[in-house]
């Protein structure tokens, strides 16, 4: 049976990738570190993966097992010498934690074979597979990275599918929404993954589902959060000034997407649509501090809010609804979120313009923090 090996038995791993792995034939082996997880995958050996709809249809994932990357390296770099496809969704901050042992797995595999390695990041992040390979080259000697051309391939990619925190502890079922997107850049030609749209240039892509999805889906969760910190996106939406202020977000980040990539503004508009039909999908009960989790990863340079709001201002294009969704990023002081906790602490000691130039890179005079901080003092 073909082999895939998947780092990350979570929401989208387990929901989404792996799921798409196994309906293509794969087995598929997850890495992770949750004890629980992994036995359970062992010894099920399959889980359902709900839709989140009226009918809750389901399917059944089956040829999976599981692997712990702390407790069981010799397995792990042993699945990786047998896998045709290494896939990850783990989160964007720990790609380098299981960088070294991708790269001990990689240097035992090119010894072996000369068949093909497909690896692919799937993580909210722009270029995360070309973030990962660099943190994999970094743990290898120079011999071993001349023997990984023609043999391991690494493709960027954009992952989109709600998956909410589960509410079903001690089962491995996940409940998903039935809409996916899963885009892979790649000339090459790779075997077949049902589900997987495969393109020569990922840009466009990867920017209208980051700039529109989780723009869209980070203004719900900020200002939902303002208004009641225990909501969830679809309540949320119920308010008509939180439907509102969405609308003006992603009209600004189309605008710029239009601009840059020529998108037809019909088709796009129609896309906006669809995505905030998406969000109001009531059976997912997807949490506010969910969405809005990670606020110093959300308010990167490069992420949802800020990369946007740089670009529009750039292109001469309105930004103020975006300054508004990072000020009210800055005000998501949820207690049980390490990033919120720290930007709390850097704003409460040095100040928003301040917080804004080490998290964003936004210089303390720029336009953009003025906006926001008028905009955060309104809120606040
Ligand atoms: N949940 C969603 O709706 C979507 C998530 N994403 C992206 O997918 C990625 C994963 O997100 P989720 O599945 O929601 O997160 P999750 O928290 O459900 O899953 C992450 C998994 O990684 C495991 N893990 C953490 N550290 C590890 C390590 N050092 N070694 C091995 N395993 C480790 C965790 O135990 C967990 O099972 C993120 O980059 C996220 O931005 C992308 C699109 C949609
Ligand atoms: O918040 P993160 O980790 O970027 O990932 C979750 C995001 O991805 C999405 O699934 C969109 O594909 C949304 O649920 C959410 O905005």
């Amino acid at each position: 049976m073909k082999q895939a090996v998947h780092f990350g038995a979570g929401n989208i791993g387990r929901g989404f990738i792996g799921a798409l792995f196994s309906k293509s034939g794969y087995h598929v082996t997850f890495v992770d570190i949750a004890d629980q997880i992994i036995d359970q995958l062992n010894d099920k050996k399959q889980y359902q993966v709900k839709l989140a709809t009226d009918q809750q249809e389901s399917v059944t994932v089956k040829n999976v097992s599981g692997l712990n990357s702390l407790k069981q390296e010799e397995e792990v770099i042993k699945a990786i010498s047998e896998a045709t496809y290494l896939t990850t969704a783990i989160g964007p901050n720990i790609l380098p934690h299981i960088a070294p042992l991708i790269a001990k797995g990689l240097a035992s595999r090119v010894k072996e074979t000369d068949e093909k390695l497909y690896v692919i990041a799937c993580e909210n992040q722009i270029s995360a597979t070309d973030l990962l390979e660099g943190y994999i080259l970094e743990n290898l000697d120079q011999a071993t990275k001349e023997k990984l051309a023609d043999k391991v391939y690494f493709f960027n990619s954009a992952v989109d599918r709600i998956v909410p925190i589960q509410n079903n502890e001690g089962s491995l079922d996940v409940l998903v929404e039935p809409y996916y997107e899963w885009v892979v850049e790649t000339k090459e030609s790779i075997p077949a993954v049902e589900g997987m749209t495969i393109v020569k240039e990922l840009a466009p892509f990867i920017e209208r589902k980051l700039f529109t999805v989780n723009t869209g889906h980070a203004v719900i969760a900020y200002l939902g959060y303002l208004k009641n910190k225990k909501s969830t996106i679809d309540q949320s939406l119920e308010d008509a000034s939180i439907v509102e202020q969405v609308k003006k977000t992603l009209g600004e980040t189309g605008a710029y997407l239009i601009k840059q990539y020529g998108l037809d503004a019909g088709e796009h508009q129609q896309y906006i649509e669809k995505i905030i039909n998406r969000f109001k999908n009531s059976y997912l009960n997807d949490s506010v501090n969910r969405v809005g989790r990670s606020p110093l990863r959300k308010l990167g340079p490069n992420d949802r809010l800020v990369r946007p709001a740089v670009e529009a201002k750039k292109a001469g294009l309105s930004y103020t609804n975006l300054a508004k969704a990072i000020a009210a990023a800055l005000l998501f002081d949820f207690n049980e979120d390490e990033e919120a906790l720290k930007l709390q602490t850097m704003i409460k000691e040095h100040g928003v313009a301040s917080a804004l130039k080490e998290v964003s890179g936004l210089d303390e005079n720029s336009e953009i923090t003025e906006e926001v901080i008028n905009h955060y003092n309104n809120l606040k």
